[in-house]
């Protein structure tokens, strides 16, 4: 694991339990008890983060001072020239080898060449971009990426992989140790750590792409990321992301279908409370990403208050007019 995984890791956490102040004590006490080393609490059954090794070449061992050598004509003469001395030898290869030992600890405590750390701790994509089209879909609770999805699917044979889905079956699997941790993030509205998240959809990728026995594949990442973060950390280890769908709706809307889909959804978080949690998250967190990839000129946004089949109308026209047919 890299020192800046290793740390992103760590900031994580430290940032959830900042944040944590209106969360219930349950996710207090998983934060406590889980591992500082982010390479720990990676779910047993996801796959390992990229991992690369930083090397450090060994210079050019200088030369010792005249003074750090043992001087031959310093010692006296101890009986007749004609017996040989073994004393200035035992002196001399101790003298090397103290030298050769402070030299080699100096070394050790160097740290590395900026250059060689650069370029051997860059994570590469799990997934290359001219293989693999990925687009990110976004938008508040409720506001029909699910439902948008769907129409994608059949028309663009897309993969479709919802965060929340995924995290819900993480949370649901027997033995999961995040399953409680997910439980509490997603009843309050806030934000699993990326590191499980971002696992989960890579896992999901690697299974599609293999079932499907192509290495070219197009993925709809459905309700992710909803936090810069996650989106730094998807697009350096997983895959670039091609373009963001984003479905505008007023939060008034949203409530409408949010509470009329609780009545059927069995979700612990469609219910009034945890709706108005979950769009403070979104506006807080979640737009915040929207804005940065609009000035990276990848967003396309629909509005998304008309009935469904006016929306898709909306989303296939302005995809194809950014895409083409055959992207
Ligand atoms: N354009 C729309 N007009 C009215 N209802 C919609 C629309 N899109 C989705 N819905 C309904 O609203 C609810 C939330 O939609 P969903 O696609 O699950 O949203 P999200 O995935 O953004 O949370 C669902 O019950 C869905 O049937
Ligand atoms: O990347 C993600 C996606 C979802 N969630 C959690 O899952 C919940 C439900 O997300 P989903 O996309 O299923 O539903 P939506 O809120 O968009 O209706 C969110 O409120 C979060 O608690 C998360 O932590 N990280």
């Amino acid at each position: 694991m890299s020192v800046a995984a290793a740390a992103a890791g760590r900031q994580v956490w430290r940032q959830l339990a900042r944040n944590n102040t209106g969360t219930s004590a349950a996710i207090r006490r998983t934060i406590s008890s889980l591992p500082k080393s982010h390479s720990q609490f990676r779910p047993t059954s996801l796959p390992a983060f990229t991992t690369t090794t930083t090397t450090t070449t060994s210079k050019a061992v200088p030369r010792l001072s005249q003074s750090q050598y043992r001087s031959y004509s310093s010692g006296g003469s101890s009986g007749d020239g004609t017996k040989v001395k073994f004393w200035p030898f035992v002196v001399v290869l101790a003298a090397g080898t103290g030298g050769w030992v402070l030299l080699i600890n100096r070394q050790k405590n160097m740290p590395p060449n900026p250059k060689q750390t650069a370029s051997s701790t860059k994570p590469t994509p799990a997934f290359s971009p001219s293989e693999v089209t990925v687009l990110f879909v976004l938008g508040g609770p409720g506001a029909g990426k699910g439902t948008q999805c769907a129409n994608l699917v059949t028309d663009f044979s897309f993969h479709h992989l919802s965060a929340g889905d995924l995290l819900r079956a993480e949370q649901d699997r027997p033995g999961s140790q995040y399953g409680q941790l997910i439980q509490d993030c997603i009843k309050n509205g806030a934000i699993v750590p990326m590191e499980v998240t971002v696992a989960l959809l890579e896992n999901a990728m690697a299974d599609a792409i293999k079932k499907s026995g192509s290495r070219k594949a197009r993925f709809l990442i459905d309700g992710f990321p909803r936090k810069m973060d996650q989106a730094f950390q998807f697009e350096k280890v997983v895959c670039p992301a091609k373009l963001v769908l984003f479905f505008d709706c007023p939060e008034q809307v949203m409530e409408g279908r949010l509470l009329e889909r609780g009545k059927t959804s069995g979700r612990a978080d469609d219910n009034a409370e945890s709706i108005r949690k979950r769009f403070r998250t979104f506006v807080e967190t979640s737009m915040p990403v929207v804005e940065y990839y609009e000035k990276e000129g990848k967003v396309i946004k629909v509005d998304a208050t008309p009935g469904p089949k006016e929306v898709y109308e909306d989303v296939k026209r302005k995809l194809v007019g950014k895409l083409g047919e055959n992207f």
